[in-house]
């Protein structure tokens, strides 16, 4: 994706655990209100993809930038402030099994504002409403099924109405039903509050349904991208395996490779 005024930008970013590498020089843009999803093997980077974004951890090499700024040029306070406002939700979206649905959801509010607390029932009723769940604010976590205890970790998760949402398997463990609701809701509400999301996740149908933009990594590369249409149209072996869920093509599930996923594939670099 190439865009004029991006809102999350990777230059050049290269990331090891220890002495261990994940992420090799990668480089990619999303423009504002974007919904994207990172898709790949498993190991290959996503989830620290999304620790980069959030800067939970630094690169070191290249720069990761959000709204134009460089997240390892943020002082604690300004970090912590770009963290406020960002929404996440993560695979099982665990809730306080000691709070209410309703206290669940005050919760960031309560944290991370001084609002009167009428105002916090307001707020609170409002984003349950926008999960389709108003009216469950005295529920427990334990009286709830799984799907609705997503929607509730959704709606915590935008209770401060973030300007960037982080998604990291957010289709885990849900029932079909339960998927579908969960991937319309999270393009709506991503639609409704214009915010940039990014979304790791392994569910290639649904979130094609949703999503504005796909890039796959393999090895801590992006190896393909493109918008869903593109990629449906794709008749790159890799992202045919990927994208039917075949157990037989050309993607190794052997560790370690002995070659790059790209060089074995005679894949281009970043096509869809
Ligand atoms: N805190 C850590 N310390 C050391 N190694 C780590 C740490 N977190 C992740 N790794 C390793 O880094 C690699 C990439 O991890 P990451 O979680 O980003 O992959 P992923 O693509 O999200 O994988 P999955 O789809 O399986 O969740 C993995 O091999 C993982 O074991």
């Amino acid at each position: 994706m190439n865009v004029t005024e991006p809102f999350i930008e990777f230059r050049d970013v290269s990331f090891a655990y220890n002495d261990r590498p994940i992420l090799k020089d990668l480089s990619f843009q999303i423009a504002r209100g974007q919904l994207v999803a990172i898709m790949g093997g498993s190991g290959s980077g996503k989830t620290t993809m999304l620790r980069l974004i959030a800067g939970q951890v630094r690169p070191q090499k290249g720069q990761v930038r959000v709204d134009g700024r460089d997240l390892s040029t943020m002082s604690h306070a300004e970090l912590y402030e770009h963290r406020r406002r960002m929404g996440f939700l993560f695979q099982f979206g665990a809730l306080f099994t000691d709070l209410s649905v309703g206290d669940n959801v005050a919760f960031p509010l309560r944290e991370h504002t001084d609002l009167p607390a009428r105002l916090i029932d307001d707020l609170v009723t409002l984003k349950l409403n926008a999960v389709g769940l108003r009216g469950a604010e005295k529920l427990m976590p334990s009286e709830l099924s799984g799907g609705m205890a997503r929607r509730v970790a959704l709606a915590r998760a935008i209770a401060l109405d973030p300007r960037l949402m982080l998604y990291d398997e957010p289709f885990t463990g849900l029932d079909p039903i339960s998927l579908g609701v969960i991937a319309h809701l999270i393009k709506k509400l991503n639609d409704a509050l214009d915010t940039t999301a990014v979304m790791v996740t392994h569910d290639v149908t649904k979130s094609l349904e949703i999503v504005d933009y796909v890039f796959f990594v393999a090895q801590g590369r992006i190896i393909a991208e493109g918008t869903p249409d593109q990629v449906r149209a794709s008749d790159s072996p890799w992202l045919r395996q990927f994208i039917d869920g075949a157990p037989e093509g050309p993607v190794h599930f052997a560790y370690p490779a002995a070659s790059s996923l790209e060089a074995d594939l005679g894949l281009e670099v970043r096509h869809a």
